[in-house]
């Protein structure tokens, strides 16, 4: 008998142009060379003027150049995935696993229930068997407005899930897909119904979050609510689990008779004395919540008896799915793509290359960005970097947007039997109703279940690191497994990006000071990794946890260059030297390789502009204050903390967001640092041109001579800077830079060049 072909799940093909890149790499790494050589040949002697400068100076392209010589690796041997989901469905139609989604939410305030709905609403409406999806939403805020919204959005799934079948509509966040289309889209009568529904519910919900209370006869409807009674405030309550619809009754289906996915709300308990250990906790009491000690002794193949030693505290039989496959996603990040658990099952269910797979990363994109991202973006991380991380051994788990598979989250090592087990049973329904289920539960999602035991150190996402996400990823993968990074054509999750220059500050100094700790920890891709990563992987991670210390070369270039300006010491080589050659050659080629490569990832021309902004400003300011932070921390006189990016903006700050003004708004140090870094280079370079104006004894030749470089630098960081100085003197809104922050800056700037110039 002939032997069937086996017809793979996934493809893998190399990025194209690879050798082109290779050899316009290794270019440029010459011409580095050549910049050394010159360092290195001309630091002024002992005594003389500028020596220390100098020094200084090659320090800062020695840390540019390794920097550069990191980035590298996720450019050299990028690769693209391609799914066959045709092929998943004709083989195993009937033997789908079960997938649980975990939906993150902290704080209604920032994080608005009708946003979170929508993308509870989106998960729901997956392309996918109902009885074998479950949607958990994590409400770490424990937020009644949250829970009422999502009692709403589980009455209005049953009108939303049968529509977005029958039209099959994308994206299925209702909110989404109702801005997505024109009005002359809009006139069917199964489409207008649809809206008022829509309509009708964001406008209840809009009336309780106003009111900031849930009306009593609300709460007569739903005894759910009683569960309130005792709350007292979102750092302070008891654990609040209830189970909205359960896929597992027969009596829980749509307006078309058929079955709806499981929806459960779950509020860990918190208590003001046990730390909560932010999104990491989160999850952890979803991951745990769900399953059953017994399974974990099953995946770590040890009899139950042995888990007094690794301390899991035994928990009853508690599980409500129990899925093998975890997406998780945060509360903002809605599907766009009602395939995307397809996509993500075919790399777990390929018969010869799925055994190593341990997550499926999806790109982050965001709704609400606009055209020339003003803050910047993601888009070369994920449109170029990711696919060469995956080129290694797989990108980074980023927090969203990534299905896992469980029994590596349980921390699993890889081995080659390591199929994923789809046969799992499905959990029984047992004698218990609903209520009993559910308070049984709540027992097990108290403040302390996880102290003292191996959750968040040996099991589950790892706890003590601001950026749990990348930390966890790492772990997984220095067990022997793999992850993928999957880009299909439609994007597969769309969030919301920060909308004002603070809040993306503080974000990602959230994260490079995250990642600076991962460095430093036990889990350092350096020492623990190194063996057990990919080497270019080993490269690759370096770029993210070296994001901080960046700050100091670029601190040192964007400064002492320009100070020098002022006293009139050069440098960089005469332009008539030879050796301003490789100067203007590594200049010139990795200011069009970043510029071509922006455009290509999709980006514009303004937007590669506003991209260098924003790079400087992060370096300077998010990266400095995450380095000092993280030493702090490392000296034990500081705490982890997590600050939520918020997702709503008042009507004033969006205008101005969409006409891309910058919002500097409020005061804060991280700003400050900014300004006083724009004034002085300003300040320097009107000293220079004052210097050419009044004194001529040196000429402006001799000065464009010795100097073209230094003067070419702070006119591009001046001229960067205009809408920082358009907004210290010109405007007169909310967004431009507060008085206090304005008159500080200025006056520390002057006064510092004065001292310089004079010195
Ligand atoms: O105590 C907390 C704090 C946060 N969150 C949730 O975590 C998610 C991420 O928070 P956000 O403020 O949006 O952070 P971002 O910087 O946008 O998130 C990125 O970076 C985080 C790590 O810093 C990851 O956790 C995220 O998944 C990743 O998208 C949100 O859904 C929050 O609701 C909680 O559930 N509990
Ligand atoms: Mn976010």
């Amino acid at each position: 008998m002939e032997k069937l072909k086996y017809e793979p799940l996934f493809e893998t093909k190399k990025g194209k142009g690879r050798i082109l890149y290779r050899l316009f790499a290794t270019s440029l790494f010459c011409g580095i060379i050549l910049i050394w050589i010159y360092r290195l040949c001309n630091i002024p002697n002992s005594g003389e003027n500028g020596r220390y400068v100098w020094i200084g100076m090659l320090g800062a392209e020695l840390w540019f150049s390794f920097y550069w010589f990191l980035t590298q690796s996720v450019r050299w041997n990028r690769i693209y995935r391609h799914t066959y989901r045709d092929r998943l469905l004709m083989r195993y139609e009937n033997e789908l696993p079960r997938v649980d989604v975990f939906v993150c939410t902290a704080d209604p305030a920032i994080e608005p229930p009708i946003m979170v709905i929508n993308t509870v609403l989106s998960v729901l409406a997956y392309n996918y068997p109902p009885e074998k999806l479950s949607v958990y939403l994590s409400d770490d805020a424990g937020s009644e407005h949250t829970f009422y919204a999502l009692l709403e959005a589980s009455r209005f799934a049953k009108h939303w899930l049968p529509y977005c079948k029958k039209f099959n509509v994308e994206p299925r966040s209702p909110a989404a897909y109702f801005a997505s289309l024109s009005v002359s889209d809009q006139s069917d009568a199964d489409f207008s119904e649809m809206k008022r529904l829509y309509e009708e519910m964001a406008n209840k919900i809009d009336v309780v979050c106003k009111a900031g209370t849930v009306s009593d006869q609300a709460k007569l409807e739903y005894k759910g609510f009683s569960k309130w009674n005792s709350y007292s405030s979102k750092k302070n309550h008891a654990a609040i689990l209830q189970i909205l619809n359960d896929s597992r009754d027969e009596e829980t289906k749509d307006i078309d008779g058929v079955r709806l996915p499981t929806l459960v709300y779950v509020a860990r308990e918190k208590h003001p004395e046990h730390f909560h250990n932010f999104k990491a906790g989160a999850m952890n009491a979803l991951v745990s919540l769900v399953s059953v000690a017994l399974h974990i002794s099953e995946i770590l193949n040890k009899p139950v008896d042995d888990f007094v030693d690794y301390n899991v505290q035994l928990r009853v039989s508690s599980e409500i799915s129990n899925a093998p496959v975890i997406l998780n996603v945060d509360c903002d990040m809605y599907s766009n793509n009602s395939n995307a658990i397809q996509d993500a099952l075919c790399f777990f269910m390929d018969e010869e290359r799925s055994r190593e797979i341990a997550f499926v990363q999806f790109p982050q994109s965001f709704g609400n960005a606009t055209k020339n991202e003003v803050y910047g973006s993601l888009r070369v991380i994920d449109e170029v970097e990711f696919h060469g991380a995956d080129g290694y051994g797989g990108p980074l788990y980023t927090g969203t947007g990534c299905f896992h598979r469980r029994d590596t989250l349980y921390g699993r090592e890889y081995s080659t039997e390591a199929r994923i087990d789809l046969k799992r049973a499905c959990p029984e329904k047992m004698e218990e109703n609903v209520h009993e289920l559910e308070e049984r539960l709540e027992r097990l999602a108290s403040s302390t279940y996880d102290q003292n035991t191996q959750w968040g150190n040996e099991i589950g996402l790892k706890y003590g690191c601001p950026v749990e996400d990348v930390l966890t990823g790492l772990t997984i993968k220095c067990k022997g497994w793999k992850s993928v990074y999957y880009r299909p054509e439609r994007n597969a999750f769309v969030g919301v990006t920060a909308t004002t220059l603070d809040q993306i500050l503080v974000q990602h100094k959230r994260w490079s000071e995250g990642d600076l700790m991962i460095l430093f920890s036990k889990y350092s891709p350096v020492w623990y990794g190194l063996g057990k990563l990919n080497p270019g992987l080993v490269l690759g991670y370096l770029i993210y946890c070296l994001w901080s210390p960046n700050c100091w070369a670029t601190l040192y270039y964007s400064i002492v260059p320009s100070f020098c300006l002022l006293k009139g010491i050069p440098l960089f080589p005469q332009v008539s030297s030879k050796w301003f050659l490789p100067f203007a050659y590594v200049i010139i080629a990795e200011l069009i390789y970043s510029f071509a490569e922006f455009l290509w990832s999709g980006g514009t021309i303004l937007g590669w502009w506003n991209e260098q902004r924003i790079w400087l400003y992060k370096r300077t300011s998010s990266y400095m204050f995450a380095f000092l932070d993280t030493m702090l921390k490392l000296f034990g006189s500081s705490n982890t903390t997590f600050i939520v990016t918020p997702k709503v903006t008042n009507d004033d700050v969006l205008l101005r967001y969409k006409q891309e003004k910058m919002e500097f708004g409020s005061a804060s140090p991280l700003l400050t640092i900014l300004s006083i870094l724009a004034m002085i280079n300003l300040f320097c370079l009107m000293g220079l041109v004052k210097k050419l104006i009044f004194t001529s004894e040196l000429g402006l030749e001799y000065i464009f001579e010795t100097m073209a470089l230094q003067i070419l630098l702070c006119g591009i960081l001046v001229f960067v800077n205009l809408p920082l100085y358009n907004a210290l003197f010109f405007r007169q809104d909310k967004g431009k830079i507060p008085s206090s922050t304005a008159f500080q800056s200025i006056a520390f700037a002057l006064s510092v060049c004065t001292c310089i110039a004079y010195m």
